[in-house]
């Protein structure tokens, strides 16, 4: 099959990672006689640096005529300050929007051959198979704001908005995906004190009730979800909750496999480009050190083999691949555990020598 595929590296630690995730492309498209092509483009605060929009719209224009998209991460201490007119984020928001990505499926999945990676007991977390829903183009992240002087006295706000359909889409794509898996799910709100979370809440049941009488239904709390999802994370399937909950809920569930540089994830709408991305950011910390995970992007990767392209064969051998590489002990330092590490492109090596 033919594909064109955008990167869009970013910043920090993106570039580093993205090149590992473009080099197991390759190698997919060699193993199995596919044609990759590949056009990078500027997002983030690369992009201000060079352009001044953090989504100039060439890039928007490749995405939209894309098979999918690959991207690292935007941001960074350099475009942080909060005076500044524009944000790399603004990007990042912007491009999910432009593309009608309003589902973004993260799944946290433990991997036997790294239980030591994470800090929580082997028998707390061994098994855990759960797969996110995110909201992603509407909530607090899109609804009203700006800042005002009254009386005085400066004032910000950002406003949570929620719409029927926008809750309607997302549930119904979440109720399907439990009927392929175990057939539960979570709906995750807070109801007991925001509007739009009410509005979630009845339409998320509703639904559930008309459409998908056979999926075993459940709400939880935001708060009481952050203990529960580390405390008895095998309890729950596909979870499906707002933008900002499931930005913050899924950081947490990082800690489940152990990394941020573990996490998938995957961007989808009605139609067209998916995009896909690791869940964690740009890394300052470690950005240009060559430490960072990448097995986040690859796996991403396989997302984007599976959903966009259709390839599920090619995406369960890069998924195959990764769990090879880590029995075989080879660990980046997020995930070291106190053992001997490998860098990025050594871990990247380590998956392509499994694939070759
Ligand atoms: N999708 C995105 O582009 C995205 C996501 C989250 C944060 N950000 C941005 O990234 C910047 C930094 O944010 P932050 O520091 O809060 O979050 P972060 O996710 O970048 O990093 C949090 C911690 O996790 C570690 N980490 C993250 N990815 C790793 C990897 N692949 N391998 C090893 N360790 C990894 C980092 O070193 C850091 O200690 C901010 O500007 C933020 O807005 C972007
Ligand atoms: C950088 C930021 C806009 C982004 C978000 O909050 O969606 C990030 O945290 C993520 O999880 O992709
Ligand atoms: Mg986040």
């Amino acid at each position: 099959m033919k594909a064109n595929i955008v990167l869009l590296p970013g910043d920090g630690i993106g570039p580093e990672i993205v090149l590992q995730g473009q080099r197991v492309l390759d190698a997919i498209a060699t193993k199995f006689n596919h044609q990759f092509t590949y056009q990078s483009c500027l997002i983030g605060g690369i992009a201000i640096d060079q352009t001044g929009d953090p989504l100039p719209q060439p890039t928007i224009d490749a995405c939209l005529a894309s098979d999918a998209v690959l991207l690292g991460a935007v941001g960074g201490p350099k475009w942080d300050d909060p005076s500044a007119k524009t944000r790399p984020e603004v990007g990042l928001l912007k491009i999910r929007k432009e593309l009608g990505l309003f589902a973004n499926l993260r799944p946290i999945q433990t991997f036997p051959e790294l239980v030591g990676a994470s800090p929580l007991r082997r028998e707390i977390i061994e098994g855990t198979d759960i797969l996110f829903f995110r909201e992603l183009t509407g909530g607090i992240y899109f609804g009203p704001s700006g800042r005002e002087t009254i009386d005085g006295v400066e004032h910000a706000m950002a406003t949570m908005v929620y719409s029927v359909p926008e809750v309607e889409r997302v549930v119904r794509l979440a109720a399907e995906a439990a009927r392929g898996r175990d057939g539960r799910l979570t709906s995750v709100d807070k109801a007991n004190v925001l509007e739009p979370s009410r509005l979630w809440r009845q339409v998320a049941e509703r639904v559930v009730r008309e459409e998908f009488p056979d999926v075993k239904y459940d709400v939880v709390l935001v708060d009481a979800m952050a203990m529960h999802l580390i405390s008895r994370p095998k309890d729950f399937d596909v979870v499906v909750t707002s933008n900002m909950f499931g930005d913050i809920l899924t950081d947490e569930a990082s800690m489940l496999p152990g990394s941020l540089g573990m996490l998938p994830s995957a961007s989808i709408g009605a139609d067209g480009p998916g995009l896909y991305e690791p869940i964690h950011g740009s890394a300052p910390d470690i950005a240009g050190k060559g430490i960072a995970n990448p097995l986040a992007t690859i796996l991403a990767c396989a997302m984007l083999l599976r959903h966009s392209l259709k390839l599920e064969d090619e995406a369960a051998a890069i998924e195959a691949a990764v769990r090879k590489v880590l029995a075989a002990g080879h660990r980046t330092p997020d995930i070291a555990a106190g053992e001997a590490s490998i860098g990025t492109e050594a871990m990247g090596d380590e998956v392509l020598k499994v694939l070759a």
